[in-house]
């Protein structure tokens, strides 16, 4: 842990680094760029190359696809109460995701034209599932059931196998009940690359959603354009700022429940209050040693984990907005006021009693959620990603007529009298 106070010395410097950009590594890029070239040129069979590479895991091409028999069985297979968990996050997350739909609309402009847009889901979209350190059961429910509350008739998954070729069936099972359509044993950029591009097993999409490590994120940014994504979810990140009015044992829980996700974690904490900082590290090293995954902890605890001491609370949303972190817990006598100052976060959680973790599993807005400071630029994941908005204009002779003189206008001015020309003879004909 590394605790800055804002009376030390160098703080400022400290804290030039929280000032993010999202961006990979040279030596990332080199790699995804590799992979998503063997994929374009060889399609399946750099497929079954790379999952021995880098899953160690021995596929022929009939298997990788996950037969719907598969999915099935994994359905059946689930305990009674896994399968009400899983309900009860789908029904939520489903909801949460009717609600926020967008909706046809139209308005009449001021020459009398008719303009509105109307949304159409998407025919096939790809969804990345990560498997790689954690079957991550929820990321199913957190994209896929919102694919299909969108009304995506081809929801198409990636996710890693094991090494002996097969896939988590709590995952499986999740991905079946949330509607995927196609789910294919494939995982890390490759994944992304067979979907961009397409091989002789997974047929294109057009759009690429859902979270994954670096490399997983890179490969996204590299085949934009020839698909569309949705933003850029990496390893994940969570950031605390509270007031005096933060219950120490909640905040260490939170903190600690982000690093046990291991490498690459981003885990911070802000406050105004000298003894809130230090009963919060005392609390994490209490309940730390009580938990399963040490080596995880440990690690993200020393490298990735700071605790910063700012002279208010403004300092610290400043510092917020800087980093833009994933989740925001924010715990302040001044909620509202000081909510409506953070400008970047990915999600906001109110208050003691909010964990991150029931974002994560259940409460209903996706937990795909901008990293690495992608979330200046990025929101999280919505509904909306998974429908194409087309404009539609239609107008009468009268309007046509209004519109005319302002269209000769702009036609004259850039030189384009075929513009003009196609309105004003509307005058003449019709
Ligand atoms: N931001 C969000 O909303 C959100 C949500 C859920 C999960 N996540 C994050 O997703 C990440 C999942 O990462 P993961 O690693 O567990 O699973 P993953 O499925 O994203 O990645 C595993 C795959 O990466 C590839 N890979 C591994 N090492 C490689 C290498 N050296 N070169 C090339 N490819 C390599 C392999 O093919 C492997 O199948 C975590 O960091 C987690 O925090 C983020
Ligand atoms: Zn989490």
């Amino acid at each position: 842990m590394k605790i800055i106070r804002y009376t030390d010395a160098f703080f400022v410097d400290e804290l030039r680094r929280f000032d993010r950009r999202a961006e990979a590594s040279e030596a990332v890029r080199e790699v995804v760029g590799d992979v998503v070239k063997a994929v374009r040129e060889r399609g399946d069979e750099a497929l079954i190359e790379l999952t021995k590479k880098f899953d160690a895991a021995e596929l022929r091409v009939r298997d990788l696809r996950v037969s719907q028999d598969e999915l099935q069985a994994a359905w059946d297979g689930v305990e009674p109460r896994v399968r009400e968990a899983l309900e009860a996050s789908h029904r939520n997350v489903s909801e949460f995701a009717r609600q926020s739909m967008r909706k046809n609309w139209s308005m009449v402009n001021e020459q009398g034209a008719e303009v509105g847009e109307v949304f159409h889901p998407y025919q096939r979209v790809g969804l990345y599932v990560p498997g790689g350190t954690a079957p991550l059961v929820s990321t199913s429910l957190m994209t896929v059931a919102i694919a299909a509350a969108a009304g995506v008739p081809e929801i198409v998954v990636c996710t890693p196998c094991g090494k002996d070729g097969t896939v988590n069936p709590g995952l499986l099972a999740a991905l079946k009940l949330a509607g995927a359509t196609e789910v294919y044993r494939v995982g890390g950029s490759q994944a992304i690359a067979a979907m961009a591009y397409g091989t002789g097993t997974i047929k294109p999409v057009v759009k690429i959603f859902g979270p994954g490590n670096a490399y997983v994120v890179e490969a996204k940014r590299q085949v934009f354009g020839v698909v569309s994504v949705d933003l850029l979810p990496g390893p994940s990140e969570v950031m605390v700022l509270a007031d005096k009015t933060g219950n120490a044992a909640c905040i260490a829980a939170d903190l600690l429940a982000q690093a046990e996700h291991g490498k690459d974690s981003g885990v911070a904490f802000i406050t105004d209050d000298e003894g809130l900082l230090g009963d919060v590290v005392r609390e994490m090293e209490v309940q730390g040693e009580k938990l399963s995954r040490q080596q995880m902890i440990k690690s993200v605890l020393e490298k990735e984990c700071v605790l910063i001491l700012v002279p208010t609370l403004e300092d610290g949303v400043e510092l917020v907005n800087a980093y833009a972190p994933e989740h925001l817990s924010l715990i302040a006598e001044r909620e509202e006021e000081i909510m409506q100052m953070v400008r970047t976060a990915g999600a906001i959680f109110l208050g003691n009693a909010s964990p991150v973790a029931v974002g994560d599993f259940l409460a209903g807005p996706s937990h795909t959620l901008p990293t690495g400071g992608a979330g200046k630029s990025f929101p999280g994941l919505t509904t909306e990603m998974f429908s194409r908005r087309t404009s539609v204009v239609r107008l009468s002779k009268e309007a046509c007529a209004k519109s005319e003189p302002i269209v000769r206008v702009f036609s004259e001015i850039e030189g384009l009298d075929a513009h003009g020309e196609s309105v004003a003879i509307r005058g003449r004909v019709l």
